[in-house]
């Protein structure tokens, strides 16, 4: 990797989902950068797409036009560097594998002895609080267990660049409060480079360094926060600052107005007109 090389690059980015004779134009022109070590958070209206975006980093779905970089080489396939937790705790394990394989399995494509691997696995599920339950299976455990399994496989994985696509959107608000502070705690312990999705705004603000703002359909990145907060951050007294609440209210208002000038409250995606196309 150059030295210039940002850890990711999306450059024009444009998505237009086609079935039949139907277009629909999720993405339009996206543009950014997140450097190494950053932690970023992408927050849009529903349906802005944000998961389209996401899996076009990943490499999981080819975008239509514009270009995807990560670590200075452009992004064709599941780049090896990486690592995703998703949303849906529930359908992202196996539920016939106890916690310790299903945290191993990434593992097991990157060429090292066993030992190490459960080491890695070991270490991964104590640095989430979950040490003992190796050998349990993840419906054994709460909503908010499980997406820690999920985070633990992310870390084992040792990855240079985590995407994580709303992932505590699904757990009561007492446990996202707790697995905030673990993402941020992992972040500034490991170094990694996180690229955050949420619809959440507090989160956003909360969670990190700066928030990029994307419009609704169809998408461009509308705006960009670099975010006023002491690094050491806890629920109570960060969320009671008055540069949180001042910042908050930023964002909300970007958005705010990005869904007023589309006319559509729910964000749903821009169909394309003949005269679009
Ligand atoms: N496979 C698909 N085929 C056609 N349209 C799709 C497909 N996947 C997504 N879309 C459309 O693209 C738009 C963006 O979807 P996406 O899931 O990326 O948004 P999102 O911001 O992640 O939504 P939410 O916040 O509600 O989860 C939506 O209007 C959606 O209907």
């Amino acid at each position: 990797m150059r030295k210039d090389d940002a850890m990711l690059k999306v450059d024009g980015l444009r998505k237009v989902y086609r079935s039949g004779s139907r277009e629909v134009e999720a993405l339009r022109d996206l543009t950014f950068t997140v450097e190494a070590g950053e932690l970023v958070c992408l927050v849009g209206p529903s349906g802005c797409g944000k998961t389209t975006l996401l899996r076009c980093v990943a490499g999981l779905l080819e975008p239509t036009g514009g270009e995807v970089f990560v670590d200075g080489g452009p992004v064709a396939g599941p780049p090896p560097g990486m690592a995703v937790v998703f949303q849906e705790y529930g359908r992202s394990l196996f539920p016939w594998m106890s916690v310790r394989d299903n945290v191993e399995l990434p593992l097991r494509r990157k060429k090292m002895p066993r030992s190490r691997r459960r080491e890695l696995v070991a270490e991964a599920l104590a640095s989430v609080g979950l040490d003992g339950t190796e050998s349990a299976y993840p419906w054994q455990l709460s909503g908010g267990m499980q997406q820690r399994v999920a985070i633990a496989r992310a870390v084992a994985y040792e990855p240079t660049i985590l995407l994580m696509d709303e992932p505590f959107a699904a757990v009561d608000a007492q446990t996202r409060a707790d697995l905030e502070d673990l993402v941020r705690s992992l972040w500034r312990r490991l170094g990694v480079t996180i690229l955050f999705v949420t619809h959440d705004i507090d989160e956003a603000v909360y969670l990190g360094q700066r928030v990029l703002m994307l419009s609704a359909s169809p998408t461009v990145v509308q705006d960009e926060l670099t975010v006023d907060l002491p690094a050491e951050r806890d629920q109570l007294h960060t969320r009671a600052d008055p540069r949180f609440t001042a910042q908050r209210a930023h964002v909300y208002a970007q958005i705010q107005a990005a869904k007023a000038r589309t006319g559509t409250a729910s964000g749903a995606a821009g169909e394309l007109s003949s005269a679009d196309r």
